[in-house]
């Protein structure tokens, strides 16, 4: 088994020459500084990141993890699990919200089964398993140590293949009835704060319903002997295995300068974790939206990462984050399209 350590060292720094190259080009091109608002740090920061002046955003790929949670045991979902192998079905056809966001913004979906319950046959399936689903981590732990770094490492694996082949920009995604539990217990051991201040309705409970899975996360926390400054510790005891493989797939995008786009609060918790073994993560990370679920901005605040949009979306499978993928494609766009004053004869400003 790899040490997370040995690997996650290679997280390349961000270039600052590109930075500046990039945020001196975009001073120059034919428009008032600044008036092209976000859209400039944006473009300026995947300048740092790629560690190219003119960065290129395209092609994008969407990276969908899909595991089993045990604690939907505990009834913390308005949906059945069996509902996770069904939806990894309609990823593959192209039925799902993910696949007509990733078509409207050109994105390949790839979809990962690293821990669904049951057996899946389809050829454009990775399957990935590395055990089928978590144990109910409110009588048990999720997962073994091993396992959490088996997950890691197949995320890395992922996306460490997307980039070989080719992206340049990942957006992530995921599918697992019951992970907003496993999202907000993970967020309630790692921050300290109570598991009402962090849950939320998932996929539409009731009031009634959402106390009791605040009561599951809060009963599980005093189970479980949890050191919060040990993420694998943290995710063995009440992670998912998409978490993990989202958070090795971070780790393994960053490794080859790919920007990753996190989506609504699974992939952001997933995104987070990731930079919590390893800080230098954390400039690869853009968030796209503002999910409807509460805990999502106590993660992104915590991340120090402001959402480009906030649609009231509350869906997940990298949803918002493929509906972000033509904004980052638009910045880049800029940066390398763009004329600057010199370039197209146009006057420059008469008072600074
Ligand atoms: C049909 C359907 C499609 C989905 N696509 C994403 N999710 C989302 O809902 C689940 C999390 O919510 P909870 O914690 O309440 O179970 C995850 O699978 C997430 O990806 C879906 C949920 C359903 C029902
Ligand atoms: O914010 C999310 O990603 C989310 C919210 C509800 C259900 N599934 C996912």
């Amino acid at each position: 088994m790899l040490e997370v350590k040995n690997w996650t060292a290679k997280i390349p720094p961000v270039s600052d020459e590109a930075r500046s190259q990039a945020a001196k080009r975009m001073n120059q091109l034919t428009k008032p500084p600044g008036s092209l608002g976000r859209l400039e740090s944006l473009a300026i920061e995947l300048a740092a990141v790629t560690g190219e002046p003119l960065p290129q955003c395209d092609p994008a790929a969407v990276l969908i993890m899909a595991a089993d949670h045990g604690v939907t045991e505990e009834g913390i979902s308005a949906y059945p699990p069996d509902v996770t192998a069904q939806m990894v079905y309609n990823f593959l056809r192209g039925g799902a919200a993910i696949n007509a966001l990733a078509r409207q913004a050109n994105a390949a979906v790839r979809v990962v089964d690293i821990g669904v319950a049951s057996e899946l046959e389809a050829e454009s399936l990775r399957k990935r398993k590395v055990r089928p689903g978590t144990g109910n981590f409110a009588q048990t732990e999720a997962m073994t140590r091993d396992e959490v770094l088996t997950a890691l490492q197949v995320g890395w694996e992922e996306a460490a293949d997307l980039a070989r082949s080719g992206t340049r920009l990942l957006a992530i995604g995921e599918m697992g009835i019951g992970n907003t539990t496993t999202s907000a217990a993970l967020v309630a051991a790692f921050t300290g704060r109570s598991p009402m201040e962090v849950v939320g309705r998932g996929t539409g409970l009731d009031d009634e319903r959402l106390l009791h899975k605040a009561r599951v996360i809060e009963k599980a926390l005093s189970f479980h002997s949890i050191d919060p400054s040990d993420p694998i510790d943290v995710l063995s005891k009440v992670g998912g295995l998409e978490v993990a493989g989202l958070a090795g797939a971070v780790l393994g995008a960053a490794s080859h300068r790919v920007p990753v786009i996190m989506d609504g609060y699974i992939s952001t918790v997933a995104a987070w974790i990731a930079a919590k073994i390893e800080p230098a993560v954390h400039p690869y990370l853009f968030a796209s939206h503002l999910s409807v679920e509460p805990g999502h901005r106590v993660v992104l605040n915590d991340l120090g990462k402001t959402p480009l949009f906030s649609l009231d979306m509350r869906l997940g499978e990298g949803s918002g984050a493929a509906l972000a993928i033509p904004i980052f494609q638009a910045a880049c766009r800029i940066l390398r399209e763009m004329a600057t004053f010199a370039e197209a004869g146009v006057s420059g400003a008469t008072h600074e």
